[in-house]
């Protein structure tokens, strides 16, 4: 049967900001009511009206089942000091509220309304905290009225706060004309929500917002995907897929989005024979033009004098007692002697024995150098192999403000306002840099600073959009040296043997007579399954002398039965299974248990850690935790809600429950994710797959990351299939078009 309740709102016990699910305590003349339901919009010391059904719970007692509320305008006096004594409105405590109410009584509310000055006619209030009051009063009505209004299209509370803030009482005129400037100006909100908006809202699906938005979505997807532009009919194609209106639509509404500058049109050959229309959200066409402009500023041949180089290098040699071959020395020289050097090369060419004498030679002219990589791994791994501190280039730059990264609007500390100061930049893994970064890197290097950029461009492409290091190359536009040659050294290792011949395409024997490179055969997916918790648990830790936590198993793709997230749950269950002594915490990507190899799947700069000594003591604290680290939970408190990771040396981080959706199992890994990373031993399960995604540089960068053993398990058929499918991802960038116009 249906009931009426009302009362001041007293407590909220709970609340959920994304569906609006609340528990809180109505009090009505002294009595507690707990009311249940779905509440758009409610603070405590509000006075509500509320219909439902008094119900018994079996844990929580008698509760209040809100169907439908109202919140009502306190009319007596005692509730009008209730709602302005409850904390809701800023500078005013319970003892004010007491004050304004005993002077102006029942009137208070329409005198803080109409009359605000007056106010001011209590002891403790300015006229500016009058006005202040009045302002919070007002807004605060406004805002539950665009909440309400909002609510009808479905707009859930957490989004329609976000446009309320934007907007605020303009939200109105946004909504009925065009819904789509939120996916615009509100981060996270993007043209599929602003879609189902505008629907609801009865905005036509021929609208030229719509279909204007909808280009323009269509455009950042494709950026998502690595590329810079899309060829216009590719462009119309895709959008006319996602609004489901004719390609004929869409001409008249690109040309009005290239007057107002929103895209860049521009006529390029794209490797066909007749040139085509290109189209670039503007911010793309300009970070390219940009960075091309910078690369060309910085590539300036230094007038040195050749013989003393050679000199300075071959002491070098013989202090370190090594023979740089013809190919290491030039790059040597060249660096010495040029703005701006690209240093490439397969695994085991003598790139970091070069990067090596490179830095030697720097200082031994008194020279800075930094070091630097993308990832925190690779930077990790630069610091071990030169000797000399790297950073990430985020770091290097002084990443200020968001915690996101990657993403264009990061800002940094070190720009064009405030460049580096240093002689010499080393960056690491340049295969890696998207041109986001590139773009905020060079911003922060002056014209006479050395840049050096050391990667194999035969490495899975960088995560972002562009790509920077291949058009560099392409563009023939600066010094380049390619190492090619296998080191005595290096040519022990069949890792490093086969990781070429797979890059070259040829064949690989797969006899296991090999002591660091092996091929299981198997073809079902259980026994794959099988074998790699084997390998785990019992061969590989004693064969590599690591960690079974060290091994690393490295899949092609998330989804499927050999994808990473079910290889996850499965090692899970083997690795770490369930008892008694670890605490676990469910979320809604799965469990989370004491004892699991988790990853770091964002850079976040803001991220506490500390080295625990001695009795938990804090022996050294640092900032940051970052995309791709791997680390143990330790402990799970659910009191406190936190859970602790383990990562390298010891640095402990404590995450909030909230802060979950940061972490990944990491049992097994994209083969995408691990760029830039090393491991003992990896472990690549291979069993069919789209041959979009099955590429030789695939294969080539998982089996790279293997330091000691690589240990492939699956189907010859599909090893040999990636290492004759040569398709690079076939990106639509232009910078080499760019750099070549500087040329
Ligand atoms: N000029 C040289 N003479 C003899 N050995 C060399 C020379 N340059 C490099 N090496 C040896 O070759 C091996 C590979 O070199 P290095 O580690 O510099 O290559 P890399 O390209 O950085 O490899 P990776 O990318 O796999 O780390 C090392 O054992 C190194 O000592």
């Amino acid at each position: 049967m249906e009931d009426k309740v009302e009362g001041y709102v007293e407590h909220i016990i709970f609340r959920n900001e994304e569906n609006g699910y609340t528990v809180l305590n109505l009090n009505f003349e002294g009595n507690d009511l707990t009311c249940v339901g779905t509440f758009q919009y409610v603070s405590e010391g509000e006075y509500l009206e509320a219909t439902g059904e008094h119900t018994s719970h079996a844990v929580y007692g008698e509760q209040f089942k809100v169907e439908s509320y109202e919140v009502k305008v306190p009319q007596d006096a005692r509730a009008m000091e209730r709602y302005l004594g409850s904390g809701a409105i800023k500078g005013v405590g319970a003892a004010l509220a007491a004050r304004i109410v005993r002077r102006f009584k029942e009137d208070t509310l329409n005198i803080i309304r109409e009359e605000p000055e007056r106010l001011a006619e209590i002891k403790g209030i300015s006229d500016r905290k009058a006005h202040e009051i009045a302002g919070q009063i007002a807004e605060k009505a406004q805002m539950q009225d665009a909440i309400i209004y909002m609510s009808q299209y479905g707009i859930s509370l957490a989004l329609a706060l976000k446009i309320y803030n934007q907007y605020s009482d303009k939200v109105y005129s946004v909504l009925r004309d065009n819904p789509y400037k939120i996916a615009e100006d509100i981060p996270g909100v993007g043209f599929k929500t602003a879609d189902e908006i505008a629907s609801r809202i009865g905005i036509r699906v021929d609208s030229q917002f719509r279909i204007r938005s909808g280009l323009f979505y269509v455009l950042t997807q494709a950026s998502v995907n690595g590329h810079i532009y899309l060829p216009k009919d590719v462009l119309f194609r895709r959008a006319s897929e996602v609004l489901q209106v004719p390609v004929q639509a869409m001409d008249q509404q690109l040309m009005d989005m290239a007057i107002e500058r929103k895209v860049i049109l521009k006529e390029e050959k794209d490797g066909q024979e007749e040139p085509c229309t290109i189209v670039y959200a503007s911010q793309f066409y300009y970070l390219e033009l940009d960075t091309a402009r910078m690369l060309h500023d910085l590539n300036i041949t230094c007038q040195d004098d050749h013989i003393q180089i050679e000199h300075r290098i071959k002491s070098i040699e013989s202090r370190e007692n090594i023979e740089l071959d013809e190919l290491q020395r030039q790059a040597v020289a060249r660096a010495a002697c040029s703005g701006l050097l690209i240093l490439t090369g397969g695994p085991g060419t003598g790139k970091t024995t070069t990067i090596n004498t490179m830095i030697q030679y720097f200082e031994s002219e008194g020279m800075d150098i930094l070091l630097a990589a993308p990832t925190g791994r690779a930077a990790k791994r630069m610091t071990e192999t030169t000797g000399y501190a790297a950073s990430t280039i985020h770091r290097l730059l002084e990443l200020s403000g968001s915690v996101e990264e990657s993403s264009a609007n990061v800002t940094f500390e070190r720009n064009q306002d405030n460049p580096l100061e240093t002689d010499v930049i080393i960056i690491d893994e340049m295969s890696m840099v998207d041109i986001n970064l590139m773009h905020a890197l060079l911003l922060a290097i002056v014209p006479g600073t050395r840049l050096i950029l050391v990667g194999d461009v035969n490495q899975l492409p960088s995560v972002g959009p562009g790509s920077v290091l291949r058009d560099m190359i392409r563009s023939n536009a600066f010094k380049m040296v390619e190492l090619t040659r296998i080191f005595r050294q290096a040519a022990k290792s069949d890792i490093v043997v086969n990781a070429h011949k797979i890059n070259a395409g040829e064949s690989v024997t797969l006899d296991n007579k090999s002591r660091d490179f092996f091929f299981l055969k198997r073809f079902d997916v259980n026994v794959i399954l099988k074998v790699i918790v084997v390998l785990i648990q019992q061969k590989l830790p004693k064969y590599v002398e690591a960690d079974a936590m060290d091994i690393q198993v490295l899949a092609p793709m998330r989804k499927g039965a050999l994808g990473v997230e079910n290889l996850n749950l499965v090692l899970q269950r083997y690795l770490n299974s369930p008892s008694q002594e670890k605490k676990e915490k469910e979320t809604v990507r799965g469990v989370f248990r004491e004892g699991d190899k988790v990853m770091q799947i964002k850079n976040n700069y803001q991220m506490e850690w500390e080295v625990r000594g001695a009795n938990n003591f804090a022996a050294e604290q640092g900032l940051g935790v970052f995309n791709g680290d791997l680390g143990v939970i330790r402990e799970i408190n659910s009191y406190a809600e936190t859970l602790t990771v383990e990562y390298d040396e010891h640095r402990f981080v404590e995450y909030t429950f909230k802060q979950l959706d940061e972490l990944e199992l990491a049992y097994a890994t994209t083969i995408h994710k691990a760029q830039g990373s090393e491991y003992p031993a990896v472990i690549i399960p291979l069993l069919g797959g789209p041959r979009m995604l099955m590429t030789r540089n695939l294969l080539y960068t998982a089996v790279t990351r293997a330091r000691k053993c690589v240990m492939l398990v699956g189907s010859d058929v599909t090893f040999q299939a990636m290492i004759d499918n040569h398709k690079i991802e076939n990106r639509y960038t232009t910078l080499a078009e760019r750099i070549t116009e500087y040329k």
